[in-house]
């Protein structure tokens, strides 16, 4: 952060950290530095704080998160300013979000261009406002648009900021002149009244109800994301203990959401997000030279309009094709159109002397033969389990079932085990997991934050958990390995559980974080 002395007695204090003056150990140095030189001049009657580049600042250095605690100690700053003797006034430019904000709300009066946006975001990190928001924006705004802003975490525009009393002033021009000007006219103002640290958060008689009806919409709305419901626990900190207290409180739980795997998920998303929309595919991947790779048979999930089609592609051009459909209904629509459609094509194919194969074109038949048996799920009260009645969601285990699985495995010559959530968990996983990266080195995904992104847009993979590959870094690449090349041995028919050669070479130095991965692995081959 730079010091200016402005005309007037004022003193400039520009946080100075491009891109967007992210809160760095050196900027919360240098705020603190600016601010003890304007005190103990006694020539400087007021401090006027903004950010270079035309942005305020967009809270802690998410990159450096994993090495300090972010929040706690810049609390103490916050507080500081407050007490401060002399008016200190935010001029806000572009953004003001997370710890760029709790900076402003230490300040005794906040100034910004209708352009700006103020937010506290953190809960989309994991994290909670830890460095006094929980305590002091309900004691500026009220508990209800406290308990909105925080735990979804959404920025709001100048105008809705200066409805809510988030901001004293919203201009069109300048904010740090207009700031220049604002503190000269409110030098002889009494400074308490400003305070944020020093007033009651305001009571409502319903406090109560609403604190349980925010637990309900948050677990709704986030289901699984401890940040939002532990928000909240600190803002009942800041309606239920004094200040000292609350801030204890707010510092004890920000921790624990810090340590918790959520928040280093989370903000590896939030750069795995910005990195995948720079990402070109791997340099050896182009349109020009990728060959098609042999197709040697298809799976079609799901046989509606679009399955038949896809299943019915495949069976034309000669690929086997395994379809697989719930809903019996559907599957007997499904099994008649694509047969009447397979018919037509062979007649069209003969009148025109071409020569047929028949393809082959299987349905898995595990489910039809439960069907077959009358069992259609819930809506029978009979499936693979029997439930307390039709449509009802009691389950418990079938005896049938238990007979109908052992005439399966005679018929198929499997030996019975009992299999632990453990195994299925990682078999699952870890062969989704194998893919990645054997995708990876071939070349055709471009890095694993691509498959993450892929994984949690399209999959509904949960975003607290980062997505597969960094799940993968989370457990361990020797685990992994490890626990494939155990399974792998167990089940050598099943060649998704051999691990592949990438995950071997990254194993081979640790457990390396992802963003290192490309480079210790060393040039993708070239499948595209
Ligand atoms: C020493 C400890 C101090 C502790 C202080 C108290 C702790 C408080 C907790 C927090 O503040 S948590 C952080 C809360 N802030 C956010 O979540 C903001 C995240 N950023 C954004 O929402 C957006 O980036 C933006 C600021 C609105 C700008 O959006 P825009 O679309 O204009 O640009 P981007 O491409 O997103 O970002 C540009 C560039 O900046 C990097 N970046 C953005 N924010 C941060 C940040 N807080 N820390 C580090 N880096 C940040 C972003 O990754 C881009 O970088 P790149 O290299 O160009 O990809």
């Amino acid at each position: 952060a730079e010091y200016l002395r402005l005309p007037h007695s004022l003193a400039l204090i520009r946080l100075r950290n491009p891109p967007v003056n992210a809160l760095s150990l050196a900027v919360v140095n240098g705020i603190r530095e600016g601010l003890q030189k304007a005190m103990s001049d006694h020539t400087i009657k007021a401090i006027v704080v903004c950010g270079a580049n035309d942005k305020f600042c967009a809270g802690a250095d998410i990159s450096s998160f994993s090495r300090s605690s972010p929040g706690i100690s810049f609390g103490v700053v916050v507080d500081e300013i407050q007490r401060y003797e002399k008016p200190v006034v935010a001029a806000i430019r572009g953004v003001a979000l997370g710890g760029g904000l709790e900076l402003a709300l230490g300040c005794h009066y906040r100034i910004a261009h209708a352009e700006a946006r103020v937010g506290l975001p953190e809960v989309a990190l994991g994290i909670l406002p830890g460095a006094r928001g929980t305590q002091l924006l309900p004691r500026l705004i009220g508990v209800p648009m406290s308990l909105d802003l925080i735990t979804s975490g959404r920025p709001v525009g100048a105008d809705e900021a200066l409805k809510l009393g988030i901001l004293d002033v919203v201009i069109n021009s300048d904010p740090v002149e207009e700031a220049v000007k604002f503190s000269q006219e409110i030098l002889d103002k009494p400074l308490e009244p400003r305070r944020l640290l020093n007033k009651s958060v305001p009571s409502l008689p319903n406090m109560d109800s609403i604190f349980s009806e925010a637990f309900a919409k948050v677990q709704k709305q986030y289901p699984g994301f401890l940040a939002p419901e532990t928000s909240i626990q600190a803002l009942q900190a800041a309606v239920n203990l004094p200040y000292k207290l609350g801030i204890k409180e707010e510092e004890k739980l920000a921790l624990y959401l810090q340590k918790s795997g959520q928040a280093r998920a989370l903000q590896y998303v939030f750069f795995a997000e910005s990195s995948v929309h720079k990402q070109s595919p791997p340099s050896v991947a182009s349109w020009q030279t990728a060959s098609p790779q042999p197709i040697s048979s298809v799976g079609v999930l799901g046989l509606g309009t679009m399955g038949r089609g896809i299943a019915m592609c495949f069976a034309k051009a000669g690929i086997p094709v395994v379809a697989v459909e719930s809903d019996p209904k559907q599957l007997e629509i499904a099994k008649k159109a694509v047969t009447s459609m397979l018919e037509r094509e062979a007649s069209k194919m003969q009148q025109s002397g071409r020569a047929w194969t028949k393809p082959t074109l299987t349905f898995s038949s595990s489910a039809d033969m439960l069907c077959e048996s009358g069992r259609f799920g819930q809506k029978t009260g009979k499936g693979w389990y029997q439930y307390d009645k039709p449509l009802g969601r009691v389950h418990r285990p079938d005896p049938w079932l238990s007979e109908f699985l052992s005439q399966y495995r005679e018929t198929h010559h499997l030996e019975s085990r009992s299999i632990s959530q453990e195994e299925i968990l990682e078999r699952c996983l870890y062969s989704l997991i194998n893919e990645g990266f054997r995708i990876l080195g071939e070349g055709i995904a471009a890095s694993p934050e691509q498959i993450d992104i892929i994984y949690l847009s399209g999959y509904g993979w949960p975003r607290y958990r980062g997505g597969p590959m960094f799940y993968a870094a989370t457990v361990g690449l020797p685990v992994v390995l490890e626990k494939l090349q155990k399974y792998y041995t167990q089940n050598p028919d099943v060649p998704q559980l051999e691990p592949s050669d990438y995950l071997k070479k990254l194993a081979a130095h640790g457990n390396p974080p992802p963003k290192d991965w490309q480079s210790l692995a060393g040039p993708p081959g070239s499948k595209l």
